[in-house]
């Protein structure tokens, strides 16, 4: 169950659904198995999309995000068979507009998919939930625009925006500012090999966050053939040339199990992921150093990753600008450790599925902690924490941080746990059977 759908002006929404999260009795021990990572799904498919012949993508992510990226897809001539979960093919075809592409409140969508919407012939349309309006877009909409892209957006430059395509996309030389999200940057990578001219894109402003997330993008990109440069800082460079089309083979979603490892953590028991490849696209050697940090065991072998709790949690002192997507889950564990936690340099994840910023201090404080907010991030001085309603702010990475905490407070009551179908629909239940094995 994950809530129903609600539709109004031809938009498709989750329907809420209020969960009190289930209290840890003992150490937790289990073996989890997620479907593949969102990131990795959502670049295969455009990739898949692009290439000059058919692709597989394997065990690919089912969740809101990557359907409505396969949707967006089918919607501009992309034939996308999705009904075997294990197997999804993907048949490109000429890029066509009028089309109309529903974004949800995903980031991957409305930053990879108006690129490839530019190389189609005809009008795209794009919009998406009520808060993906307020989600940055601005600096790609510019760029497109430097690009030879005519693209109409909002008075704030963001959603609801209207592409149109011309059939092709001269490119050339671009200038960014992807400070406030590298999907800025990767979404103009993706598309950028079917450019006549290719891509020089060069960012200037405070750091790009999410290193790991750009280069997934250039190591997924050389896979389907694609010549990059990336070995001058800040400074991209796409060759034209055809992508090919291949088998992806998708790795479990390593953010997607971060609430997971953390309830071994909380319960002091221990927690595997299962399928864990031996060389990883995603971030992990950061998730290791920094669970290890606040007390954990982590081990790697056949059956897969595995996190141990210890006695207690400790706090951190942590710069999350790569792994920002981490913010809420190690924020609830901040919450419950031993020390104070401070999480810095993460300012633009108040440009996320909402301001995690503050609504992470806020709900982190009305639960009982002490929490001080800054402008990068937060310091969390744990106190004895007591029921709360929680407030998910549609955000799947807030229901997660709250489900963390609900195994050792009783009584957090989360406003929507729907939220969790953005890319893991399956969420409330897993958790479910992971508390019954404490
Ligand atoms: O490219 C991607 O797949 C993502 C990049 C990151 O975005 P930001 O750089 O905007 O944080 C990450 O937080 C997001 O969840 C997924
Ligand atoms: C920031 C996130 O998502 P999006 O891809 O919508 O930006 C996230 O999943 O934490």
């Amino acid at each position: 169950m994950t809530g129903g759908a609600l539709r109004h002006n031809g938009h498709v929404s989750v329907e809420k659904r209020v969960w009190v999260a289930p209290s840890a009795t003992g150490p937790v021990g289990a073996t989890v198995r997620l479907p593949g990572s969102k990131s990795m799904t959502a670049r295969a498919l455009v990739l898949a999309g692009l290439a000059d012949g058919p692709s597989v993508v394997e065990r690919p992510l089912r969740a809101r995000d990557t359907e409505l990226m396969a949707a967006g897809l089918r919607a501009l001539g992309v034939r996308v068979d999705s009904s075997d979960t294990e197997r999804w093919l993907v048949e490109p075809g000429p890029l066509r507009g009028p089309a109309r592409v529903d974004v949800g409140l995903a980031g991957t969508i409305m930053r990879f998919l108006p690129p490839a919407a530019a190389l189609a012939d005809g009008v795209v349309e794009f919009d998406g939930d009520p808060h993906a309006r307020n989600r940055p877009l601005r600096p790609i909409v510019e760029a497109l625009r430097t690009l030879g892209v005519s693209i109409d957006a909002s008075e704030t430059g963001g959603l609801p925006l209207t592409v149109h395509g011309a059939g092709l996309v001269e490119g050339g030389e671009a200038v960014i500012d992807a400070s406030a999200s590298s999907q800025f940057v990767s979404g103009l990578l993706l598309s950028a090999p079917r450019f006549s001219k290719g891509l020089t894109l060069r960012h200037e402003g405070p750091p790009v966050p999410s290193a790991p997330h750009l280069r997934m993008t250039t190591h997924m990109l050389r896979a389907a053939g694609a010549t990059v440069d990336e070995s001058v800082p800040d400074v991209w460079t796409v060759e034209p040339g055809p992508l090919q089309g291949r088998t992806w083979v998708i790795e479990p979603d390593l953010s997607g199990a971060a609430p997971f490892f953390a309830a071994a953590m909380v319960t002091g028991g221990a927690v595997t992921l299962a399928g864990w490849p031996a060389e990883s696209w995603q971030p992990v050697g950061r998730l290791i150093e920094l669970l290890t940090a606040m007390g954990a065991g982590v081990t790697q072998s056949a059956e897969g990753l595995t996190v141990t709790g210890g006695d207690t949690i400790h706090g951190i002192t942590a710069d999350l600008s790569e792994v920002s997507e981490l913010t809420p889950v190690i924020a609830a564990l901040g919450a419950l450790a031993d020390s104070p936690t401070e999480l810095r340099g993460v300012e633009h994840i108040r440009g996320h599925e909402t301001d995690r910023i503050a609504a992470l201090v806020a709900e982190l404080s009305k639960a009982g902690a002490e929490v001080t907010e800054f402008r990068d991030g937060f310091r969390i001085e744990p106190r004895p924490l007591h029921e709360t309603e929680f407030e998910t702010y549609a955000d799947h990475r807030m229901a997660h941080a709250a489900a963390v905490l609900g195994l050792a407070v009783p009584g957090v009551r989360l406003t929507d746990v729907a939220c969790t179908s953005k890319t893991l629909p399956e969420f409330p239940e897993l958790w479910a059977g992971l508390v019954a094995r404490s």
